[in-house]
């Protein structure tokens, strides 16, 4: 019923639930506490976010909420395709500063957990594009935090242009990594 691989980057998961396909189309059982609880994962996420990307090429990123409003995030795409992308900032981690990316899209239906600790952000690949996903704490726009997508130190191959990049205010006025202070911790 799910499908759940390991990452280079210990707690990011890569997790595919099986559709069952017929001639209406097919059905799929998105999220399922339990059968994640069997793999190891007993999140409890309290909000889902949706958010529309018209344009291919948007990008949404790299963001993060500060403790104590720190979020877990199950990612997936609705509509269309995107790439996703979780970095590792928790101070101390052997894979600090690293990074993975993974396509989503409607079609593979795959989804991405990404952990407290770890940056997020996402490239569109396609027009109208939607992204859907589970959140371990609520909104705190005073923890709420970003890091340049496109930093060198970082090194994300994102695949497209990022000087084409269609990108908020917020976005497009973040810190460079190196001139970040991350407020995680590795916990070992
Ligand atoms: C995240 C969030 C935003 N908002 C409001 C605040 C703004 O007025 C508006 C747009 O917010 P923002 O530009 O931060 O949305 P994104 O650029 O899509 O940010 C998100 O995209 C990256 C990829 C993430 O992983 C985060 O969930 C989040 O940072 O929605 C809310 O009301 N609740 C929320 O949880």
């Amino acid at each position: 019923m799910l499908q759940v691989e390991k990452t280079t980057l210990p707690g990011v998961l890569l997790i595919t639930p099986r559709r069952f396909g017929d001639s209406r189309g097919f059905f799929s059982e998105s999220y399922n506490r339990s059968r994640m609880a069997e793999h190891g994962v007993t999140i409890d996420f309290v909000q889902d976010n949706h958010s529309l990307s018209v344009q291919p090429g948007t990008v949404r990123g790299l963001h993060f909420q500060a403790p104590p409003h720190a979020q877990d995030k199950l990612v997936r795409c609705g509509r269309g395709a995107l790439f996703d992308v979780a970095v590792d900032i928790r101070k101390g981690s052997p894979t600090y500063g690293k990074w993975v990316g993974y396509e989503l899209s409607f079609e593979n239906g795959r989804q991405l957990l990404v952990p407290k600790g770890f940056l997020h952000g996402f490239v569109t690949r396609a027009p109208d594009t939607e992204i859907v996903y589970k959140c371990s704490d609520y909104y705190a726009p005073e923890c709420d935090g970003a890091v340049r997508f496109d930093c060198p130190q970082i090194g994300i191959d994102w695949g497209f242009d990022v000087d084409s990049a269609a990108l908020s205010d917020k976005d497009a006025k973040a810190p460079f990594f190196k001139d970040f202070d991350s407020p995680f911790v590795w916990e070992g």
